[in-house]
Parts: structure tokens; C-alpha cells; sequence
């Protein structure tokens, strides 16, 4: 009786309007899953995943094969892991970008939608003060590209980088920020400390390679992250977060931002905070359409696009 209403109400109108009202309601994540579910599939989906009483993990099941199902919602296609890899290799090897070139409009774009979400007048100061943690990968990559920019933009950043991988790229980055002032810190400050010293964390952990229980010294740095309450803007993948499954446990961070490189992560859809942007626009024509990528246009010469 239940779900007939339901379904009756799902085909009345419309997923669009379904997608938004979820995302605006403030009914919980398992719920909001569940409807998500029952509104984009057209046949029942099977056994317990048409029970409301049914348990997190069934209804994260159902949404999981529905994501790999049909690899959308209101049209878009998201990139799971293997597939953002591949991607990423094509943009290498098969269009002659450099990591270099990527991870420097990766970071611009980082550094821009930190000033849109949190402008300098909304924020009260003249310079927002903004702690970029990064971790060993490229995502951490983007976080320093994007410190130094943030700092051309009048912001006040300061970096944590805890393990560093001693690949010339990642010195380069370190060594710029350094002769530019921008101060590493040796510590991650506490979650009060941090919610009183910066206004912003940019949260260049872990993208998509991230995979399996979060190892040292990260699960620490994520451990007191999540206690903060400064808002997070995260780079590409909300880290501690599977990059196909989201946060089932619910010890990820909690970003107010996300900002998806190239295309959308399957996990994007499960972001719930405030602002996501989508920005590294130098996607091929060619390879968006082998990857079914509907991306969104960017307008003017911005180069990041509100989702
Ligand atoms: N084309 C693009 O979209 C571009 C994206 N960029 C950014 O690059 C990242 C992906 O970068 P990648 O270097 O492949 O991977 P990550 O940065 O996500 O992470 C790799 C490191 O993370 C460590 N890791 C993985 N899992 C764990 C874990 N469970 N606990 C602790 N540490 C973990 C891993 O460590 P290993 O010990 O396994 O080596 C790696 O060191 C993408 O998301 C974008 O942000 C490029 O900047 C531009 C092109
Ligand atoms: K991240």
C-alpha cells in the first residue's frame, strides 16, 4: 500500500523534481537512498530493498547496483574508479597531456570554487584563512597547486602534508609554496584550534585511487577533521569516502563542498553539502562521448560549473 503510493508519486512527478526535493528534504541518508532507488528504477527492484524497514546495508546494495545499472541520475554519468583511471591514462597517453598541465587547472579550479563558496565578503574577513591537508597522490597534488593560487587570490592558506612522496612533481609544488611564504605546518592543529584559526579546509587527501581502510597517519587526520565543524571543501573524491560507494559507515568527511574533476565520481551523488561544482573543462569531445560523459557546459571562460 505503502509503495504503490509511493511509486504512484514517483510517476507523477517525475525524477528531476524527486532528485531535488531529496536533496533539499530532511529525511535521513537511508531513507533518502531508498527513494532514490524506487524513483529512478522503472520495474521493483528485487527481495528486501522494497521494504522501508529494510537495513542500510540492503538499501546502500540497491543503490550501489543502481548506479552500476545506469551509471546516471538526471542524466549525468558518473566515473567509477576503474573508469576514472582509464580516463585518466587516456588523457595521458592518448592526448599528450601532462600531469603538470592537469594539476594545474585542477588546482585553479580547486582555488576558485573555494573563493565562490566562500567569498571574502560572506567570510568577513580580507583574507580567509584556509588549511589545505593533502595527501600522497595527485589529489594531493591539486591541493598544493591550488594553496598557491588561493594565495594569488588574496586568501591565507597554509598546508598540512604529511607524507610526502619524493617524485620531482610534488617538490616542485612544495618548493614554490615555500618561496612564496605559504607556511607548512609540522602538526595538525586540533579540531577546536582549527575551527578558531581558519575559516576553510581544503581536504586534497584522497581521490579516486583511494581504496580499503584508511591507513596512518591518515586515519588520524581524518579522525580529527570530522570533528571539526569549519566547512570542508573537498577535491574531487570526499576522502575517507569509497570512491563507488560513499560513506556507508558514515567515518568520511563531511564536505559543504565537493568539487568533481573532469566528470562526476559515482560517490558524487550521495554528496549532500551545499555547493558542487564540476571543473577541469579540458575534456575532449571525443573521449566524453566514448565515456557517455553528459557533461554540463561551463559558462563563458569559467572554469568550474555549478552541478
Ligand atoms: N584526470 C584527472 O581527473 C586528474 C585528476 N587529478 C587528481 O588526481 C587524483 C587521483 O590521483 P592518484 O595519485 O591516482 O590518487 P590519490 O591522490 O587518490 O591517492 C593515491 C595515494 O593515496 C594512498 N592511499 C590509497 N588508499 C589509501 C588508504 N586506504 N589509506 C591510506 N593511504 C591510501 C596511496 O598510498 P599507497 O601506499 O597505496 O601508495 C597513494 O599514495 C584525482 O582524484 C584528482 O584529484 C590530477 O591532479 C589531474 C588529472
Ligand atoms: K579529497
Amino acid at each position: 500500500m505503502f509503495l504503490a503510493s509511493v511509486r504512484n508519486y514517483f510517476s507523477l512527478t517525475g525524477r528531476r523534481l524527486i532528485a531535488r526535493r531529496l536533496s533539499s528534504s530532511r529525511i535521513g541518508t537511508s531513507f533518502r537512498l531508498f527513494l532514490l532507488a524506487v524513483s529512478c528504477h522503472s520495474q521493483p527492484l528485487s527481495g528486501t530493498t522494497l521494504r522501508v524497514s529494510a537495513n542500510n546495508r540492503t538499501l546502500i546494495e540497491a543503490h550501489r547496483r543502481l548506479m552500476t545499472d545506469s551509471g546516471s541520475e538526471r542524466g549525468r554519468r558518473y566515473l567509477g574508479q576503474e573508469e576514472a583511471r582509464e580516463f585518466d591514462n587516456s588523457l595521458f597517453n592518448d592526448y599528450k597531456f601532462s600531469i603538470d598541465q592537469l594539476m594545474e587547472v585542477a588546482g585553479l579550479c580547486v582555488a576558485q570554487a573555494v573563493v565562490r563558496s566562500y567569498p571574502a565578503s560572506e567570510v568577513g574577513v580580507a583574507s580567509p584563512r584556509v588549511l589545505v591537508v593533502c595527501g600522497p597522490g595527485n589529489n594531493g597534488g591539486d591541493g598544493l597547486v591550488a594553496a598557491r593560487h588561493l594565495l594569488f587570490m588574496g586568501y591565507d592558506p597554509e598546508i598540512y602534508y604529511p607524507k610526502r612522496t619524493p617524485k620531482d612533481i610534488y617538490k616542485i609544488l612544495v618548493a614554490q609554496c615555500e618561496k612564496l611564504n605559504v607556511r607548512f605546518l609540522t602538526e595538525l592543529p586540533s579540531a577546536p584550534d582549527i575551527d578558531r584559526d581558519y575559516h576553510v579546509i581544503v581536504d586534497a587527501i584522497f581521490g579516486f585511487s583511494f581504496k580499503g581502510a584508511v591507513r596512518s597517519p591518515f586515519d588520524t587526520v581524518l579522525a580529527t577533521l570530522v570533528q571539526c565543524s569549519t566547512p570542508i571543501a573537498s577535491v574531487d573524491v570526499p576522502s575517507g569516502w569509497d570512491v563507488e560507494n560513499g560513506d556507508p559507515n558514515g567515518t568520511g568527511l563531511k564536505p559543504d563542498t565537493l568539487v568533481s574533476l573532469t566528470a562526476p565520481k559515482t560517490c558524487s551523488q550521495l554528496f549532500t553539502g551545499r555547493h558542487h561544482y564540476l571543473g577541469l573543462r579540458m575534456v575532449p569531445r571525443e573521449l566524453a562521448s566514448q565515456y557517455k560523459l553528459d557533461l554540463p557546459p561551463y559558462p563563458g571562460t569559467d572554469q568550474i560549473v555549478r552541478l
